[in-house]
C-alpha cells in the first residue's frame, strides 16, 4: 500500500510503516501529482481534500487525524466511494485544558471567581460536553446552546441549562464556542456571532473561540474592539488561517495560533484513531497501541504540603501543566518579525511538548479533601497520603 501523509502527523512512521510505504510532505504541499499512485492519504487540517486533489488519484482511503472536517469535501468522497475517517474526540481534552488555562488567567487578572459567573457553552459535543462536566463539577453555573443536540437528545443536559443563542449571549458572562464550521443547512455556524450579535454584547463579557475562526465575524469583532475596548477575548482560531489578521491579535486578550488541541496526547490519539479506522477498513490487524509508543511525561508527580489553599493549588497545577500565556507571548513575539502565515506555521510545527492534566499525579495530605475533589473534577490524578 502506498501512503502519502502530512509530516506533522506525530508517530506516523511508527503507526503506519508496517502497513505501507509512507512518503511525507508538508501538509500545505500535498499536491495531486504526488497522489497518482497513492492508495491512502493521511492529512491534518491544512490540506484541502477535494476533487481537485484526488480526482486523478488512486486513493481509496482518506484519514484526517483531527476532529474538524471542514477541510474535507465529504460529499465528494462519499460519491466517489472513497473511505474516510477523522478522529472524533481525540484532542477534546486538550481544548478543554486550553479553556481552563485561559479562565484561571482571566480570573486572576480580572479579580473574579469562576463560581460567581455563568459560562455559556455554544456547541456541546465532545469538547463542549467535557467542558460542561469539568465546570459543573466545580460548581460553575452553565448555559448550553446546541440546537441540533437538543432536538436529538433533550436529556443530554439538565433542562435548566438549555438556552437559545440570544438568551445565552445575554445571560452568560463567559461565552465559549465549540461548534464545527458549517456553512449551510438548518443550523449553520458560519458567522454565528455576526455583526449584530457582536454589537449587542454587553460590556465586560469574555468570549473564547477555540472552535473554528469563521464562527465569529472577526471583522465585526475587530471593529467593536477598536471602538469599545470593553470585551475580553481569547482567540485560538481565526478567519482565513494561516493569513489571519495581525491587527486583531493586538486587540484581543489572548491570541494563539490554533493550538488548543495540541497536547501530545491529543495529537497521538488522533494518529492512533485514524490507524485503527484504516486497519478496520482494509481488514488489517492493528499492531500498534498508543500506550506502547507515547513518551513518558516530563512532569509526573507534584507534592503539595498541607499549606496549599484550594484556589492556589488549582491555579498552580493548571499552569504547571499548561500556561496559555506562553503560547500567546510566542505568537506576539513571532509577529514582530514574521508574517501571520509564517508565524502560524512555524509555531505549530515547532510546538513544545504539552501533556494533559491526567499525566500528573498530585499527592496531597489526607485532610486536603476539598482540593482533592476539585483537582479530580478538573482531570488530575490525586493521591491522598
Ligand atoms: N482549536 C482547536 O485546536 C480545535 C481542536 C479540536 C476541535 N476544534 C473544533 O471544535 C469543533 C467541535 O469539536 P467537538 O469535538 O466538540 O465536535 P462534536 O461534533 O463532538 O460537537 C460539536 C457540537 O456542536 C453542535 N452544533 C452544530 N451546529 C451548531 C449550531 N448551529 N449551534 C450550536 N451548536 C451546534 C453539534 O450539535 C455538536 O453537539 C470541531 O468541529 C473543530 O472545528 C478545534
Ligand atoms: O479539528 C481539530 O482536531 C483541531 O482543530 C486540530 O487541532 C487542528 O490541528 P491541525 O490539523 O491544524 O494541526
Amino acid at each position: 500500500m502506498r501512503i502519502i501523509a502530512d509530516e506533522n502527523i506525530p508517530l506516523v512512521q511508527e503507526f503506519f510503516a508496517d502497513i505501507g510505504k509512507i512518503k511525507v510532505y508538508l501538509g500545505r504541499d500535498i499536491k495531486a501529482k504526488y497522489l497518482k499512485e497513492a492508495d491512502v492519504l493521511l492529512v491534518r487540517s491544512v490540506t484541502q481534500v477535494d476533487a481537485d486533489l484526488l480526482q486523478h488519484s488512486g486513493v481509496r482511503f482518506v484519514g484526517t487525524s483531527t476532529i474538524g472536517t471542514d477541510h474535507i469535501d465529504l460529499k465528494w468522497l462519499k460519491n466517489q466511494k472513497i473511505a474516510f475517517a477523522n478522529a472524533p474526540g481525540s484532542n477534546a481534552e486538550s481544548v478543554v485544558e486550553y479553556v481552563l488555562s485561559a479562565l484561571v488567567y482571566l480570573e486572576e487578572r480580572e479579580g473574579f471567581e469562576l463560581q460567581d459567573k455563568t459560562v455559556g457553552i455554544i456547541g456541546a459535543g465532545n469538547v463542549g460536553g467535557r467542558l460542561y462536566e469539568r465546570l459543573h463539577q466545580v460548581g460553575v453555573n452553565i448555559l448550553i446552546n446546541d440546537p441540533p443536540l437538543q432536538s436529538k437528545n433533550e436529556q443530554a443536559f439538565p433542562e435548566s441549562c438549555w438556552a437559545d443563542l440570544d438568551t445565552l449571549l445575554e445571560q452568560a458572562d463567559i461565552i465559549s464556542l465549540h461548534t464545527p464550521l458549517i456553512s449551510s443547512g438548518v443550523h449553520p455556524t458560519h458567522h454565528l456571532l455576526d455583526k449584530k450579535r457582536i454589537q449587542n454584547l454587553a460590556a465586560g463579557k469574555i468570549i473564547i473561540n477555540s472552535g473554528r475562526g469563521a464562527v465569529i465575524d472577526t471583522q465585526a469583532l475587530k471593529k467593536r474592539l477598536q471602538t469599545q475596548e470593553d470585551l475580553l477575548t481569547v482567540l485560538d482560531v481565526w478567519e482565513q488561517e494561516p493569513h489571519f489578521d495581525a491587527e486583531l491579535v493586538k486587540l484581543v486578550t489572548l491570541a494563539t495560533p490554533h493550538i488548543a488541541g495540541y497536547s501530545l496526547d491529543g495529537k497521538l490519539r488522533g494518529t492512533e484513531m485514524v490507524c485503527q479506522s484504516l486497519c478496520q477498513h482494509f481488514g488489517l490487524p492493528m499492531r500498534k497501541q498508543l500506550g506502547q509508543l507515547i513518551p513518558e511525561p516530563p512532569l509526573r508527580k507534584i507534592n503539595f504540603s498541607a499549606q496549599m489553599l484550594p484556589e492556589q493549588g488549582v491555579r498552580t497545577l493548571i499552569r504547571a501543566c499548561y500556561d496559555v500565556r506562553s503560547d500567546d507571548l510566542a505568537l506576539r513575539l513571532a509577529l514582530r518579525t514574521l508574517t501571520p502565515a509564517q508565524a502560524y506555521d512555524q509555531l505549530r510545527r515547532d510546538y513544545p511538548v504539552r501533556r494533559e492534566f491526567a499525566n500528573v499525579r498530585v499527592e496531597l495530605k489526607s485532610k486536603q479533601k476539598a482540593l482533592a475533589q476539585k483537582l479530580i473534577s478538573l482531570g488530575f490524578k490525586v493521591k491522598l497520603n
